[in-house]
């Protein structure tokens, strides 16, 4: 007991409070190997693909890991963006969101709170995110999947990969978890914003098409809400944007395999828009926080030249909003109310009483009491 000054005790120093953005995760190259690595975990996730476990085992074994790889390759090579990590242009708008994050919530709240960036899949895993978000004394924190509308299979999947940490831990943090943002103001505000902004400068096509991610049919049947958070997304957006009837519309992408996914499906919607006469079209992918493959390479670049083959004239992808100020904002709002109660309230720098007050404060925050400090 005598020496216990000596023991590194973390409730010693002032409990901070903290952020932890999860998102998906992807390839840390453009190559055949890195991709495997990324896909092995991923497609073995349960959240992520029902299938009965002997029969999936053997098609991802037997058919997905030895050869999609090597094809996707060549899609992620068209999009990288530098060599290096930071070259996936997911990595590279995830690690901007998170220094936006930053410091939105030093200029807004006057507080540092720490914000980890985490990825269900590959690096840098959410085992390192809470570790840094620890080692700088975070003791509670909120979870932000950066996924506007809730799936099992994605924000289920990243919450999934946080509590499976935590499991680990002795001294569990507090956690507060954000399940769905998919009607969130700030954000329907920032998308169609985004929207507005690019006919401006593009000019406005004759149709807009709102294109999400799709997921197996059976998963909506079974209760997961996507679907419903998608339509409500794309009702919002529309009414924002006064959008009359019949010049939008909604469908689902990138989908794998032989089972029904959300329908109707966006490479079957596009030649079908082009053949009924829409001429000019713009499309928006509202359920990514950032672009990725799935927006930048399946739509921008192959469902355009669908769509040119089918006699369309113009086709303009009009990108995620990334790290766009209206989208640090609306995160940083999100954000907010789930600190409700965690922060004391932000001061003015230079108003002493307050530094008083922010001291005081801290000393309150050191949790660890005299007991092992006693003199033996
Ligand atoms: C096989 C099942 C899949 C489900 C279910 C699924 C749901 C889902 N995915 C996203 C977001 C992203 N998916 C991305 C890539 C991607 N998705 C799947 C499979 C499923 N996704 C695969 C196999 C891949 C890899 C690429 C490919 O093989 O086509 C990405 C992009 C990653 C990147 O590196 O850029 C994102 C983002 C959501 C939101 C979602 C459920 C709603
Ligand atoms: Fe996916
Ligand atoms: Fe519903």
């Amino acid at each position: 007991m005598s020496d216990s000054t000596s023991i590194d005790l973390p409730h010693r120093a002032p409990v901070k409070t903290g952020v932890l953005l999860l998102n998906l995760g992807t390839p840390e190259a453009p190559t055949p190997s890195a991709i495997r690595r990324y896909l092995k975990p991923f497609l073995s996730d349960r959240r992520v693909v029902e299938l009965p476990r002997p029969l999936w085992l053997t098609i991802l074994y037997a058919f997905i890991l030895p050869f999609r790889p090597r094809k996707l390759a060549h899609s992620y090579g068209s999009i990288w963006m530098q060599p290096g990590p930071l070259g996936s242009p997911l990595m590279h708008h995830s690690v901007q969101q998170r220094d936006g994050l930053h410091a939105w919530l030093a200029q807004k709240l006057g507080h540092d709170v720490p914000v980890a960036l985490g990825m269900t899949y590959g690096k840098p895993d959410v085992d390192s995110a809470i570790a840094e978000l620890e080692a700088q004394n975070v003791r509670r924190f909120v979870v932000l999947p950066l996924y506007p509308q809730y799936s099992a299979s994605s924000g289920g999947a990243a919450l999934d990969a946080v509590f499976r940490v935590l499991l680990k831990r002795r001294w569990m943090p507090e956690v507060r978890t954000i399940n769905s943002y998919h009607d969130e103001p700030a954000l329907i505000g920032a998308l169609a914003q985004s929207i507005r902004t690019h006919w401006a400068t593009h000019g406005r096509g004759d149709h807009l098409l709102m294109s999400f991610h799709s997921i197996p049919r059976q998963y909506f049947t079974k209760g997961d809400p996507y679907f419903c958070f998608c339509q409500k997304t794309a009702r919002l957006l529309a009414e924002a944007l006064e959008l009359p009837a019949g010049s939008w519309s909604v469908s689902f992408q990138s989908r794998l395999g032989r089972q029904p996914w959300l329908q109707p499906y966006t490479d079957l919607v596009i030649p079908q828009l082009a053949r009924s006469g829409v001429k000019t079209m713009d499309v928006i992918c509202p359920g990514f926080a950032a672009d990725c493959l799935e927006t930048l390479e399946e739509v921008a670049l192959r469902y355009r030249e669908d769509f040119l083959e089918a006699g369309g004239q113009a086709f303009r992808y009009i990108p995620a909003l990334n790290a766009d100020p209206a989208h640090i904002d609306a995160l940083g709002q999100l954000v907010s109310r789930h600190l409700s109660g965690w922060l004391p309230a932000a001061e003015s720098a230079d108003d002493s009483a307050a530094r008083v007050a922010r001291a005081r404060q801290a000393q309150a925050q050191m949790q660890h009491e005299t007991l092992l400090d006693r003199p033996a």
